[in-house]
């Protein structure tokens, strides 16, 4: 375990982590040797081509999947000693997840997207009203609580999606290339709802994506090529 003060400072550690997966016959070694932090009220982000290995190692951050080898410390535990019990306790109590499409249930409102996540993850009843309005208002969609997914833009799609992954409180958000389906300036007013639910929420997010003309809104880029990662 870690020593308190790194705890305090640091949301995520990645040490010397590699990760290999066997194809066939064949071992490909997609993350050879990864070392990297998130601090919380950040926004970091991993950039690099297709295939360089972001979502691989997003997901070991997320506690989805476990290293082949190396460390990974988040929300003070470490994530690759803990039985699949604890990590699943710890995805869905300290880790919101946002992907590329957005993974919202299309029958339900806005408000009741939002609300399912707050009943899923064991929240209590009397606080699901004010939780669900504090996110929706969070990401500028108060508004349009009442509407579906198909009645709303792919941009507000996407917004709906980050108030349901940061409605139980997560310490640490991950995003899979949250941008991908947006244009520039949808893509615009999500790095600013991030910025906005990192000082309201006081989080870290982390995020993959390979649109250059996002990376200056970033606290941290980290580069990722040829399985290995630099800051850049
Ligand atoms: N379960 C798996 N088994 C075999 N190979 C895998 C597995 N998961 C990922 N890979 C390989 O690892 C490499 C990196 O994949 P990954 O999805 O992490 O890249 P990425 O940087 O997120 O790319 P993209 O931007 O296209 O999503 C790819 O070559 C992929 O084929």
């Amino acid at each position: 375990m870690e020593p308190q003060h790194h705890q305090q400072q640091l949301l995520v550690e990645v040490r010397k982590v590699r990760r290999s997966f066997i194809s066939g016959s064949s071992r490909v070694d997609v993350l050879k040797g990864i070392d990297m932090t998130i601090k919380p009220g950040q926004l970091t982000m991993l950039r690099g081509r297709s295939g360089s290995g972001k979502t691989t190692l997003l997901n070991l951050l997320g506690g989805l999947d476990r290293p082949s080898e190396g460390e990974v410390y988040c929300c003070g535990r470490a994530m690759h000693q803990l039985p699949d019990k604890q990590l699943t306790a710890i995805r869905r109590r300290d880790i919101g997840f946002i992907f590329q499409t957005f993974a919202l249930l299309p029958l339900l409102t806005a408000w009741e997207n939002v609300e399912l996540s707050l009943r899923m993850s064991g929240v209590h009843r009397s606080e699901w009203k004010a939780r669900t309005a504090h996110c929706l208002e969070l990401v500028g969609l108060t508004k349009r609580a009442a509407h579906r997914p198909f009645e709303l833009s792919g941009g507000e799609q996407q917004r709906v999606a980050i108030a349901k992954a940061i409605a139980h409180k997560p310490a640490l958000l991950l995003a899979d290339e949250p941008t991908a389906e947006l244009d520039t300036q949808m893509a615009a007013r999500i790095l600013a709802v991030f910025r906005d639910v990192i000082e309201v929420e006081r989080i870290g997010i982390c995020m993959t994506t390979h649109d250059s003309t996002l990376w200056e809104a970033a606290d941290v880029v980290y580069r990722m090529a040829d399985g290995t990662i630099e800051s850049a």
